[in-house]
């Protein structure tokens, strides 16, 4: 396969350095899911991690090396025709992410995927003369629902709720909200060699995906990290031939906070470009979300405030990559007096 050729990314802020971690041990669970036993590590990954590395998925290979075939011609293309079907909040974005100031070396494409694809404007209207591509989205993300819905059913499996539709049910649904992501990070040349090997510049800074579950697949190009809940930043290998779930902010409101939506960064490499792809799995806009009363005990309180995916939304997009999104959200709890 060609690697992608070194695209000029036009940034006028370069984001800051940042430290290696100085882990090497990968503590990352893993999730066989052709095993119905694998329900309880699914739910301990849930907790502890948020994240986990999902094996044996029944993903034809062929399915993701056209994609990502297509990923790589695509960003090779001169920047004026990728400027083309710039936009926002769907399209082609290089160096910014969001529209509240957040910058990192890397360019994508982002897309709308809902399963009413015939109503969506953006997608036709963006890859209709690309017909290749357009194909390999429509086929790699119907995929990645059928996954992430596999997955949300071990989960209330392993959960113990029943009917093992509750969690799937939101992201099949015909008006589910759901996005996809292809991104590139070239080599970075502007690299500090001094800092700790090296591999130094964010290339999309630390922040939590507001859905329920994103699915990530990368090729063998390093500089993923996931924050542990002591703080600590560690490395997640890559694995081309596996996926990478993320918890997102609305599956720990779900779970009333027991699920961690883990926080997550990319940094750069100096050597080799990075081409990844996400799926994110959300609910119907007007879906209200609140903890799911089959997980609560009677003496539980609710640690957020009901809202639906649209408020959720709106209020996720006017905040910063690394603002804790869910914070407006919380419930106030006092403290019963004795
Ligand atoms: C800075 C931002 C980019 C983002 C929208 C936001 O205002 C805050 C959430 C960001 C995020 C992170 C996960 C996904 O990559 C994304 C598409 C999403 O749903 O939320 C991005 C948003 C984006 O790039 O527009
Ligand atoms: O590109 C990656 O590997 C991860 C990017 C990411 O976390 C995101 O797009 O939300
Ligand atoms: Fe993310």
């Amino acid at each position: 396969m060609k690697t992608v050729k070194h695209t000029f990314i036009a940034m006028t802020i370069l984001p800051k350095p940042v430290e290696e971690p100085k882990s090497v041990f990968s503590p990352i669970p893993v999730i066989d899911i052709s095993d119905p036993e694998s329900k309880h590590a699914l739910v301990k990954a849930c907790e502890d991690f948020g994240f986990f590395k999902v094996i044996n998925h029944g993903v034809p290979s062929e399915l993701v090396s056209v994609l990502e075939h297509e990923a790589v011609e695509f960003f090779s293309l001169p920047t004026s025709d990728k400027n083309q079907v710039a936009g926002y909040p769907f399209g082609y974005g290089n160096g910014k992410i969001g529209r509240n100031g957040d910058v990192g070396w890397v360019e994508y494409l982002l897309m709308n995927v809902n399963l009413d694809i015939g109503s969506d404007p953006f997608l036709p209207a963006l890859l209709n003369n690309r017909e290749t591509i357009r194909n390999a989205v429509l086929e790699y993300t119907t995929s990645m629902r059928k996954m992430t819905c596999d997955v949300l059913e071990m989960m209330t499996d392993g959960l113990g709720i029943k009917p093992r539709n509750t969690l799937s049910k939101l992201v099949s649904d015909q008006n589910s909200d759901s996005k996809f992501r292809l991104n590139h990070y070239p080599p970075c040349p502007l690299i500090n060699e001094n800092i700790d090997g090296g591999n130094n510049v964010i290339g999309f800074g630390e922040h939590t995906d507001p859905q329920i579950l994103s699915v990530l697949r990368s090729n063998n190009t390093s500089g993923f990290q996931i924050n542990l809940t002591n703080g600590s930043w560690i490395s997640v290998p890559s694995d081309p031939s596996s996926f990478f779930f993320n918890v997102c902010d609305t599956l720990q409101v779900l779970t009333n906070g027991r699920f961690k939506s883990v926080k997550h960064r990319v940094l750069t490499n100096s050597m080799t470009s990075r081409v990844s792809m996400i799926y994110f799995a959300g609910p119907s806009l007007t879906q209200r979300i609140s903890p799911l009363t089959c997980l609560m005990n009677n003496e539980d309180e609710s640690l957020y405030e009901e809202f639906t995916w649209s408020e959720y939304k709106s209020s996720a997009y006017s905040s910063r990559l690394s603002d804790n999104r869910l914070q407006p959200f919380e419930r106030k709890l006092f403290p019963l007096n004795d």
